[in-house]
């Protein structure tokens, strides 16, 4: 059956006639800038000229190896297609292009990102020098093996042990239990002949925590296993099954002294530790992944929110008044209210990212010369966002997924594999509950301080006990963030009183914690969330006096949904700390109905300007054209399965079963 594709369905051509403002303008914003943008099409002109880098058969035709190889070789091509044109692996990681072609979890994504930011960020000089041209230029190919069997999130409770032998200036790695058992890291199973190792450091029989060690795995002309270590690839997971994540355990295998990473704390060659400025310096790789996450999460957000608008725009079903013709089901007011909340939530998260980044050059600037005390802050809103970010993208990842109905389960529709992809990130880099309870450490604390008249580090300045009176109208957009802000230091506030009945009461301030966490964990998400309102406020207005009406106009929409939507979301505590009322509730759920109304009317074209190419988004649903039930249609026949018209099964299984005498 052949089909002549029109340019762009009907729906489609429609919902773009409707665009009242300048696309590309508010593509530049999304990128960072109209050069930004202009880079990112470059790189992705390159790619896409490049058609080894993408599949004629999905990987879920393949076995378990060939997804492997099939990824590995993308991975490789991508690193050698970006070197050859003038690129570097970070600018695809920046872009996001890297990501989409090989998001089935590629063999080579922790040896750019987790391997080579800890070579940058935790070597001496010494270190640097030799280490970073060898992996820059995949001489060496690594990952960051700091997960046991027994151990992730408590990092102080890992088993590994990096013993110090000063006869011969070696570290001894040693694998003591079952569950000192290196687990989960990415590529460490076949791909990786070097991994950076979380291991704790024993001087003199005293353990000094964990440390960073530089160990070699394999050799690097027979890629075979060095003696000492055993290595090899943990089996199928609930996704990015085209990695390799690996254990390994060390059999007192010796490295030289030379490779415990000395930036922060040093060992000297007489077994003498030298402490670090801060105890948590060696974290820095962590922190500097979530500030990533929020951005990688914020994308992948993205892809799922096009893939389902656009469907959304060209899928007509049901009759909304008896007899009329089928709706598009974007009209549904339902179908609104399910993707318009987490279009607006992509664009506060793309905000943050930003402002988050920034908090993270600056803190890196600062530690450059001594100083320490945005260490926690930075902890505090990197671990927030990286939670509040993973937990709504895969959210909103998966409504994407039930807004298409059927053909969102297709593997083709490529919702499934965005959400496996991301709702890994629930878990990895600081599983998100345990993030949050960082970030609650760090209210707690301030509030406290708060108390005491000290000054409060910028994020958490509203949570003063007596707070300059807000001026804004309580239905404008700031004072509706006021109000959130009100709530949030009511909720803080309450955590610390019921913190400290229970230690007065007699309980331990540890059992008090533990009884107070759930409430804890819901003050650190609505902080964050207060956060990343103040953000998208901060920017829309700073932009406008930069950009033009229709564009700030759409922003604007998208900021109000976005704290109309959390107010209503926070309903019961803004009640009952009395910073709006029913009445106030009211309006604000009725204005929330007529947004998406009015948003919806442009909603195509506000995905459109995020300019993902249908290459990028891998969707039969999805894709610019709208041409969406012949593409499902021809995806359905490179199913293995069609190849002959009878398969072997009926005769080995079927055709006995019907002769059989049952
Ligand atoms: C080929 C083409 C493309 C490929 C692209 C690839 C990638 C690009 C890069 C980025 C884009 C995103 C890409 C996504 C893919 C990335 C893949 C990642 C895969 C995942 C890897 C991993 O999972 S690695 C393992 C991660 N593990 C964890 O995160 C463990 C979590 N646990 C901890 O961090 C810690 O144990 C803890 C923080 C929970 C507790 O630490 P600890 O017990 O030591 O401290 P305390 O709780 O006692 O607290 C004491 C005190 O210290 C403060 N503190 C704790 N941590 C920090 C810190 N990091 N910085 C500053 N301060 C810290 C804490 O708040 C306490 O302070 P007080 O003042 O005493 O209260
Ligand atoms: C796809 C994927 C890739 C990964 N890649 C890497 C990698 O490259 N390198 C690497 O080193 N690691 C990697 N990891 C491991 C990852 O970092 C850990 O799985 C993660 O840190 C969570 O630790 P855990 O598995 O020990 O979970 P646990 O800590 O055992 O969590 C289990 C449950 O216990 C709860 N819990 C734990 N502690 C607390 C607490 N203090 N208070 C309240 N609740 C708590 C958690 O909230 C959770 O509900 C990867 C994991 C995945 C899934």
């Amino acid at each position: 059956m052949s089909v002549v594709v029109p340019e762009c369905c009907d729906d489609l051509k429609r919902e773009r006639g409707r665009c009242l403002f300048n696309k590309e303008e508010l593509t530049n914003i999304l990128d960072g800038g109209p050069k930004l943008t202009e880079k990112r099409r470059r790189i992705e002109k390159m790619l896409i000229n490049t058609p080894e880098l993408f599949d004629d058969v999905s990987p879920d035709y393949l076995s378990h190896e060939d997804r492997y190889s099939n990824e590995l070789r993308k991975a490789t091509q991508l690193m050698t297609t970006l070197e050859k044109n003038g690129f570097t692996y970070n600018d695809a990681v920046t872009t996001g292009t890297g990501l989409w072609l090989l998001m089935d979890g590629n063999p080579l994504s922790l040896h750019i990102s987790m391997f080579l930011d800890t070579i940058k960020g935790q070597s001496n000089p010494q270190q640097l020098q030799e280490w970073l041209p060898l992996a820059e230029k995949f001489k060496i190919i690594g990952t960051y093996a700091q997960t046991e069997l027994g151990h992730g999130t408590f990092v102080r409770g890992l088993e590994t042990t990096a013993t110090y032998d000063s006869t011969t200036k070696e570290f001894v790695l040693h694998s003591p239990t079952i569950t000192a058992t290196k687990w989960w890291p990415g590529a460490l199973g076949k791909t990786s002949n070097h991994a950076v190792v979380m291991a704790q450091l024993y001087l003199g029989g005293k353990c000094y925590g964990p440390h960073i060690f530089m160990v070699q795995l394999r050799d690097l002309e027979t890629h075979r296993t060095l003696p000492g270590i055993v290595v090899g690839e943990i089996g199928p997971r609930l996704g990015m099954n085209s990695n390799d994540n690996g254990f390994l355990q060390f059999n007192h295998h010796r490295i030289p002294l030379t490779n415990m990473f000395m930036k922060h704390s040093q060992v000297t060659e007489d077994g003498k530790y030298v402490k670090p400025l801060h105890s948590k310096l060696s974290y820095g790789t962590m922190v500097q992944t979530r500030v990533g996450i929020v951005y990688h999460a914020s994308r992948e957000l993205s892809r799922a929110l096009i893939i389902a608008i656009r469907y959304s725009a060209v899928r007509h079903q049901s009759e909304m008044v008896p007899g009329d013709p089928e709706p598009q089901i974007l009209d549904y007011q339902t179908q609104q209210y399910k993707l318009l909340p987490h279009l607006a939530s992509f664009f506060a998260l793309r905000f943050s990212a930003r402002a988050l980044l920034e908090v993270f050059i600056g803190t890196s600037a600062g530690l450059g010369s001594g100083k320490m005390n945005m260490l926690p802050e930075l902890h505090a809103l990197s671990s927030g966002l990286k939670a509040v970010a993973t937990n709504d993208a895969v959210k909103g990842t998966d409504i994407c997924r039930l807004a298409c109905g059927g053909h969102g389960y297709l593997s083709s529709s490529n919702l499934p594999r965005i959400y496996t992809a991301i709702a890994a990130g629930i878990t990895y880099e600081g599983e998100n509950t345990v993030l949050f309870l960082q970030v609650a450490r760090y209210l707690i604390k301030s509030f406290r301080a708060s108390s005491q008249g000290q000054t409060l580090p910028f994020s958490v300045s509203y949570l003063r006990v007596q707070p300059p009176s807000s001026h804004a109208p309580l239905m404008s957009d700031r004072g509706l963030v006021d109000a959130l802000g009100a709530g949030v230091r009511w909720m803080v506030g309450e955590a610390e009183r019921r913190l400290q009945q229970l230690v007065d009461s007699g309980h331990s301030p540890h059992a008090a914690w533990n009884a107070c966490s759930v409430h804890l964990v819901q003050c650190a998400d609505a902080h964050t969330r207060y956060y990343i309102c103040e953000q998208f406020v901060d920017a829309v207005s700073k932009l406008g006096e930069t950009v033009s009406s229709g564009v700030h106009e759409v922003l604007r929409q998208l900021c109000r949904l976005y704290i109309l939507h959390r107010v209503i979301q926070t309903a019961g505590i803004l009640l009952r700390c009395g910073a709006v009322d029913g009445k106030a509730l009211t309006s604000i759920e009725e204005e929330e109905c007529h947004l998406l109304a009015t948003l919806r009317i442009q909603a195509v074209s506000i995905v459109d300007a995020i300019d993902i190419k249908d290459v990028f988004l891998k969707s039969t649903l999805g894709a610019w054209d709208g041409n969406v039930y012949q593409r499902i249609y021809e995806e359905a026949q490179k199913s293995p399965l069609n190849k002959s018209d009878v398969t072997q099964g009926y005769y080995q299984y079927l055709r006995p079963l019907m002769k059989a005498n049952l």
